[in-house]
C-alpha cells in the first residue's frame, strides 16, 4: 500500500495536458483559461459619476448654482463646468471637464434651471477615476478555472472568445451483477447504481465531458466488452470490482487488455482498493465500489488529475483548517477522510462512517482528514478538512 501523497504523485506522472480550444465567453464558465487576457483600454474609460446628482467645479453649503446641461450614461456633456455652474449627471455618466465632485441630488433643491445646495452636503467626491477598476495592459492571468466573477471581468475586458483547455473526456464504467440503472426495477438482490451519477456530476463540475457506459456484469467477457466501448476517452474510471473477492475482475481484465499498472491499494479510508495506470491511449483509475469510497476518491484523486489535464498545477485538493466541535478518538494506520458537518462554529465528525452511507455523505459539509495513527483529538483542536460545499450563495 502506498500513501495518498505518493498515489497522487504517481497519478500526476500519468497526466498528459490537453490541447487548447477557443470558446465563446458564454460557454467559458467552469473551463480552465489557458491564455491570459489583456485589457486594451481603461475601465472606466473616463472619470464617471458614482451617483445621481450634479457635477460641480466648486460649491459652498447653501449656494445656488445654474444648471447648464446634462450628462447621462452613454451621453456625455461636451462642455466645461465652471464656478457657479452645475451639470445634471447620472450614475455611470462621464464627469464633465472642470468638475471636481458630484453633489448627490438628495443634497440639492431644484428650481427650474437652478439648484440650491443644502446646508450640509456630503463631502465625498462621488467620482470614479478613469481606470479605477483596471488600466489598459491589465492582465487576467492563466491558467485559472473560470468562475462567474471571472466571466464578468472577461466581458469587461472586451473578450468575446477565450482560449481554454479542451475538456477531458471521461468514460465511466460501473461493474457488478447487483446493479440496475436509476428508474429500472431492481430484483430483490439488486441495488441501484449511484456512484457513476455522483461522480459524473463531480467531474463535470471539474470541467470534464463524461460518458456513462453500460454497466459491466461480473464476467470477464462482459467487462472486456464494456471496456471495448471506450474509444477516445482521456480517462477511464471504473467503479467497483477492485477488491479481492472472486467477482472483483477489474484488475485481471484490465491487465489482460494491457494496463500498465502504476499502483494498487492506497493507505486511506475509505478508498483502499484504488488502482491506476495507463490503458492504451488513456489513463485509467479503478475506484472502489462503495459509494462513499468512490466519491471520496473522486475528490481526492480524480479532480486533481482532471485539473492537471486542463493545465492547472498538479496539486492535491487544497485543505482548510477548523476546530472540532466534538472530541474524536485515535485514528488507525490509514489516512481517514471522515464525514463531518458544521456545528457550533466547528466541525462535528459523524458517528457513522461506514463507506456505504450516502445519506451521511450527502448531509456532510466536509471531509476531516486524519493522518495515519493520529492520536485522539479534543473539542476545539484544529483539524484539516476538505470542503464539500464551497458556494454558500448556491445553497
Ligand atoms: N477481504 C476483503 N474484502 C474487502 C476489502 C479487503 O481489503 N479485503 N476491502 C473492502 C473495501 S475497503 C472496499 S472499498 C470494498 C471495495 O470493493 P470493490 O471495489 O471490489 O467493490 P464491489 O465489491 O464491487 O462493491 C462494493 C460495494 O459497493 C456497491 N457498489 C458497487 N458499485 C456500485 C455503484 N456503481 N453504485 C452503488 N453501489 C455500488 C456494491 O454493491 C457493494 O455493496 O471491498 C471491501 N472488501
Ligand atoms: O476503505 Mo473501503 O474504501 O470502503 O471503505
Amino acid at each position: 500500500m502506498i500513501s495518498v501523497e505518493d498515489a497522487l504523485d504517481a497519478l500526476f506522472s500519468l497526466v498528459t495536458p490537453l490541447p487548447k480550444e477557443v470558446v465563446a465567453l458564454t460557454d467559458a464558465d467552469g473551463r480552465v483559461l489557458v491564455e491570459p487576457v489583456t485589457a486594451k483600454r481603461d475601465q472606466p474609460p473616463f472619470a464617471a459619476s458614482a451617483m445621481d446628482g450634479y457635477a460641480v467645479a466648486s460649491c459652498a453649503p447653501g449656494e445656488t448654482l445654474e444648471v447648464i446641461g446634462e450628462s447621462a450614461a452613454g451621453h456625455r456633456f461636451d462642455g466645461q463646468v465652471g464656478p457657479g455652474q452645475a451639470v445634471r449627471i447620472f450614475t455611470g455618466a462621464p464627469v464633465p471637464g472642470g468638475a471636481t465632485r458630484v453633489i448627490i441630488q438628495e443634497d440639492t433643491e431644484r428650481d427650474g434651471d437652478r439648484i440650491r445646495i443644502s446646508s450640509d452636503p456630503e463631502t465625498a467626491t462621488h467620482i470614479r477615476p478613469a481606470g479605477a477598476d483596471f488600466r489598459a495592459g491589465f492582465q487576467l492571468d492563466a491558467p485559472r478555472r473560470l468562475w462567474p466573477e471571472d466571466i464578468a471581468l472577461l466581458a469587461a475586458l472586451n473578450a468575446d472568445r477565450v482560449s481554454v483547455s479542451r475538456r477531458p473526456r471521461v468514460a465511466l464504467i460501473s461493474t457488478g451483477d447487483e446493479l440496475v440503472m436509476p428508474g429500472e426495477a431492481p430484483a430483490s438482490d439488486q441495488i441501484v447504481a449511484s456512484n457513476i451519477f455522483g461522480l459524473s456530476a463531480l467531474f463535470t463540475r471539474a470541467g470534464a465531458e463524461c460518458r456513462v457506459l453500460p454497466i459491466a456484469r461480473d464476467s470477464v467477457t462482459a467487462l472486456r466488452e464494456v471496456i471495448g466501448l471506450v474509444d477516445d476517452a482521456n480517462l477511464v474510471v471504473t467503479i467497483g470490482g477492485a477488491s479481492v473477492g472472486d467477482h472483483d475482475l477489474v484488475a485481471k481484465v484490465a491487465g489482460e487488455l494491457g494496463l500498465e499498472r502504476s499502483f494498487y491499494k492506497v493507505a486511506m479510508r475509505p478508498g483502499k482498493p484504488l488502482m491506476a495506470g495507463r490503458l492504451g491511449g488513456a489513463m485509467m483509475i479503478g475506484l472502489p465500489g462503495n459509494p462513499v469510497s468512490a466519491m471520496v476518491c473522486g475528490h481526492v484523486f480524480v479532480c486533481p488529475v482532471l485539473n492537471a489535464m486542463q493545465g492547472l498545477p498538479a496539486e492535491p485538493t487544497p485543505l482548510s483548517a477548523a476546530p472540532l466541535s466534538k472530541p474524536v478518538g485515535p485514528n488507525g494506520p490509514r489516512e481517514h477522510y471522515m464525514r463531518a458537518r458544521w456545528k457550533d462554529a466547528g466541525l462535528e465528525i459523524e458517528d457513522r462512517q461506514d463507506s456505504s452511507l450516502l445519506t451521511v455523505l450527502s448531509g456532510s459539509d466536509a471531509l476531516v482528514v486524519r493522518p495515519p495513527n493520529d492520536g485522539p483529538r479534543a473539542a476545539g483542536e484544529l483539524v484539516s478538512y476538505l470542503p464539500l460545499r464551497r458556494i454558500p450563495s448556491l445553497g
